[in-house]
């Protein structure tokens, strides 16, 4: 069982909002200003990542206190709870066991007295055998070709992951092209589906329930396809594979049991990418890059596990959050990756925080009266300078933003890499500092501007500055680095989700929108008008049977 504690009345919460108010009157310039040693104090070095969370309103005082607030309430026991697999994910009556999914051979952690990491590495040494003999061209499609293309169908979690992570890692792949359908828009499988031949094609079918309608219906369609191609009932078992927790319904759909790679349900959706859900990551940049991952991620938990928490990064990342998002009262959160490979990690954690804690209700089942999760948002830099970083310079809101970039290129064309790089450390200066009238004035002053022409621009081409950031700083993306950083976020989300005290591995949001979706599909069956939603729902339902 998680602890309860309502972190707002806490003796640290109390005074976290004094300290809130001398912190407020204070410049990031001025902090920097009084203490020489910021830098070397507010940074952590872990393996090849550096977290630099000195460009962030807080001094030593505010980093004490949050720290004594995650104590009150109870951080240590809630690590050690999800750690030991309790069944910390209350509301489903499961363990929240992910970091079971990356610890070593050997490890031991039980759950009904079995110990799951033998059934972990079970599944892993299926997985390696199916990623070399797909990648060796060993596995023979119907026709005795080789497999050439993955077609990863799944959604959310079961799809979320294994692109991002593909993707991140697109340098270290092999020869075989990746697929991803996961939209019900029958667009996304007509697509995909022009780009790939029967013969050579792997369909996995991605999903923890093997319910969920979007995935099923994509997969029935790849199978229609595959058999109206040309090819046998069974044939399936040579181009099919399910990554699942439900034998019985993979079964059913006609998959052998044989191609089915198991998980289980104390692996959230949003957490999976290190189960067998990674199996595309494996196929695309083989099973020891995969490992590598894995490995990254379980020194990441270790960290997590062990660290004191003053330098403990999910810890101290999470900590800071929570104090701009309830005393700063910031709404988003800005992850903005300097890595064009690493163009979908914000779409990720949108998932990962967001569906974790979007919550309203606290862990004693009571309505909460204080802000939980941000609105997660982002988009790899230097595309998102050109876009929306108007409104983090000089806009009205508070943005918290996480600045990601490799030191090293796997693309080291001439000077791009430094370019790149130099608008990474400029972004996090300028937001900081920011532009005073003086300088402005004496810049346009240097142009040759009026005095009349500088009164007028002046005001607009000040930055206030003052503005939080983190830098996090990695010698390279790697399979392990990235598997790290990934792990370093998870937990982030895990410790905020402790501190709001409500529960983070539930998703009972997403059900309302399904049901209804359910009852209305029989409704769009005929051209009959229907009358039993409110105005603008019928209204629309009505004009669409109208156009269709
Ligand atoms: O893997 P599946 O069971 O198909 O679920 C896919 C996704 O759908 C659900 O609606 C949940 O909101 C997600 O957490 C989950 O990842």
């Amino acid at each position: 069982m998680l602890p309860t504690v309502n972190f707002t009345e806490t003796a640290a919460y109390k005074y976290l909002a004094d300290h809130f108010i001398s912190i407020n009157e204070k410049n990031l310039k001025q902090l920097f200003a009084e203490d020489d040693g910021r830098f070397e104090k507010f940074s952590l070095l872990f393996e090849d990542i550096l977290v630099d969370y000195s460009k962030n309103r807080i001094d030593d005082t505010t980093i004490a206190l949050l720290i004594q607030l995650a104590r009150e309430c109870k951080l240590d026991d809630a690590i050690k709870a999800m750690f030991e697999g309790d069944k910390i994910n209350q509301t489903e009556g499961r363990e929240v066991l992910h970091v079971a999914l990356r610890a070593p051979a050997g490890a031991e952690i039980l759950v009904n007295g079995k110990n799951v990491v033998e059934d972990v590495h079970a599944v892993l040494a299926k997985m390696e055998k199916f990623s070399n003999a797909i990648i060796s061209g060993e596995w023979k499609g119907y026709t005795g070709k080789a497999i050439t293309d993955v077609v990863n169908i799944g959604i959310g979690g079961s799809d979320l992951g294994p692109v991002m992570v593909t993707e991140s890692l697109k340098a270290y792949k092999n020869h075989l092209k990746m697929h991803f359908v996961s939209n019900i828009d029958g667009t996304h499988i007509a697509e995909t589906l022009k780009l790939v031949d029967p013969e050579t094609t792997l369909f996995l079918i991605a999903s923890k329930t093997f319910t969920t309608q979007e995935t099923m219906t994509n997969a029935n369609s790849a199978r229609t396809w595959f058999l109206d191609k040309g090819a046998a009932q069974e044939d399936i078992a040579k181009h099919f594979a399910a990554l699942s927790t439900n034998s019985k319904d993979v079964a059913a759909f006609g998959i052998d049991t044989a191609n089915m790679f198991e998980f289980w349900d104390w692996v959230g959706g949003r957490y999976s990418l290190w189960s067998a859900i990674g199996l595309p990551i494996s196929l695309s940049i083989g099973f020891d890059n995969f490992k590598e991952l894995l490995a990254g991620a379980h020194a990441a938990d270790e960290h997590f596990e062990t660290a004191e928490f003053e330098i403990n990064i999910p810890v101290i990342l999470g900590l800071i959050g929570v104090w701009y998002i309830n005393f700063f009262d910031a709404e988003t959160q800005a992850i903005l990756p300097y890595d064009q490979y690493m163009h979908r990690f914000a779409a990720y954690f949108q998932q990962g925080d967001m569906e974790s804690n979007g919550k309203h209700v606290d862990r004693n089942g009571k309505e909460i009266s204080y802000e939980t999760g941000p609105v997660i948002w982002g988009e790899p830099g230097t595309n998102g300078q050109h876009a929306f970083y108007q409104l983090i310079h000089q806009g009205t809101r508070l943005i918290p933003c996480d600045f990601i970039a490799p030191a090293q290129s796997l693309n080291p064309l001439g000077d791009h890499h430094p370019i790149l790089l130099s608008n990474f450390f400029a972004q996090t200066e300028a937001l900081m500092n920011g532009k005073t009238k003086e300088q402005v004035v004496a810049e346009l002053h240097k142009d040759g501007k009026s005095t009349a022409e500088i009164e007028e621009l002046a005001p607009f081409k000040v930055f206030e500055g003052n503005r939080p950031t983190n830098s996090i700083l990695l010698k390279k993306v790697t399979p392990f680095s990235l598997g790290s950083l990934i792990a370093f976020y998870e937990h982030k989300i895990f410790v905020q989700g402790i501190i709001w005290n409500i529960f983070s591995f539930d998703q009972w949001g997403v059900e309302l929108g399904k049901q209804l979706a359910k009852s209305i599909l029989p409704e769009l069956g005929d051209d009959k008008a229907v009358s039993t939603h409110d105005g603008s729902t019928n209204g629309l339902i009505n004009q669409y049977k109208a156009w269709r």
